[in-house]
C-alpha cells in the first residue's frame, strides 16, 4: 500500500527522534519538505503539550504557514539571529554527511537558516542515504536574468569537471516555470554521480547567475534515519559511518 508522507513510519520516526532534541526557550530553524513538515506537525503537538517556549525561522512561506496554523510562533530569521538547532529533510546524505538538498526547491533559505544555525540535524528516510551523491538532480536555483546564458556556464563548468553531456533541466509546474520564494527559477542537474562535490560546488558558486545549488558541504551535524519499523539510526559527522548498513531499507 502506498503511504502518504503524514503516515510514513521511517520518516515519522526520524521527525520524533529530532523533535526529541528540542530544549525549551530553544531558537530554531524549521526545514521545507514532507519530512520536515511531519517534524513541523511533531514539534507542535510537542510545543502545545510540554507548554514549550519556542522561537522558530522558517526555510520557506509554505513551512511558515503550516507552522502557524499549528500555533508555533514565526519570525524572521534576522529578528531571531543565531539559532541553537535546525532541523530539515534532505534529497541525499553520503558518508561524511554531505548532502543534496533542493527538491523542494528551497534550498536557498534552508542553507541561509542552516548557516545561521549551531547544528544542523537532518531527517530522512533510509532512502536517502547514499555511497555517493548525485543520482538525484542536482537543483540550482538561478536569477531570471540571462538564464540560458547562466545555464550555457553551467553547461561548460560540468564539462570541465567531465560532467558534459548531463541534462540540465529547467524545472517546470505544469508547462510553467517553477518560481522559488525568491522569485527565481530552478535548473535540475541530472548527473547520476558527483566524484568531486567540493569541485563542483566551487564551480557552481562562481557563475554569476547561479543564486546557490543544493550542495550542503560540511554543513550537517548529525542524520537521523528512520526506518520503517519506527526505530532510527543516528548518523553523526566525522563518525565512522557505514551507509550499506542502511542502503536497500528505503520503503
Ligand atoms: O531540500 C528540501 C526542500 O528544498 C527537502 O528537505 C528535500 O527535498 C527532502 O524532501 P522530503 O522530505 O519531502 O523527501
Amino acid at each position: 500500500m502506498t503511504q502518504t508522507p503524514q503516515t510514513d513510519p521511517a520518516k515519522l520516526a526520524a521527525a520524533r527522534a529530532a523533535v526529541a532534541l528540542v530544549r525549551d526557550g530553544m531558537k530554531l530553524g524549521l526545514g521545507t519538505g514532507s519530512t520536515a513538515a511531519i517534524m513541523v506537525r511533531e514539534l507542535a503537538a510537542r510545543a502545545r503539550a510540554e507548554g514549550l517556549s519556542l522561537r522558530c525561522a522558517a526555510t520557506s512561506k509554505g513551512t511558515c504557514d503550516l507552522a502557524e496554523s499549528l500555533g508555533l510562533s514565526i519570525e524572521s530569521l534576522d529578528e531571531i539571529g543565531w539559532l541553537d538547532m535546525t532541523i530539515d529533510g534532505a534529497d541525499e546524505v553520503d558518508p561524511d554527511l554531505h548532502l543534496i538538498k533542493g527538491g523542494g526547491g528551497a534550498h536557498l533559505r534552508e542553507k541561509i537558516v542552516a548557516a545561521a544555525s549551531h547544528r544542523m540535524v537532518v531527517i530522512a528516510d533510509p532512502g536517502k542515504v547514499v555511497e555517493q551523491l548525485g543520482t538525484f538532480p542536482l537543483p540550482v536555483e538561478v536569477l531570471q536574468f540571462g538564464f540560458e546564458t547562466t545555464r550555457t556556464l553551467i553547461r561548460r563548468a560540468l564539462a570541465d569537471l567531465d560532467l558534459g553531456d548531463r541534462d540540465v533541466l529547467h524545472r517546470l509546474k505544469g508547462s510553467e516555470p517553477w518560481v522559488t520564494d525568491e522569485g527565481n527559477w530552478i535548473l535540475d542537474l541530472h548527473l547520476d554521480c558527483i566524484p568531486d562535490p567540493v569541485a563542483l560546488a566551487r564551480a557552481l558558486a562562481a557563475i554569476p547567475g547561479v543564486v546557490e545549488h543544493g550542495l550542503f558541504l560540511g554543513m550537517c551535524h548529525v542524520a537521523i534515519i528512520g526506518k520503517p519499523d519506527g526505530t532510527v539510526v543516528q548518523l553523526d559527522r566525522n563518525a565512522d559511518i557505514d551507509a550499506d548498513m542502511l542502503a536497500g531499507e528505503g520503503d
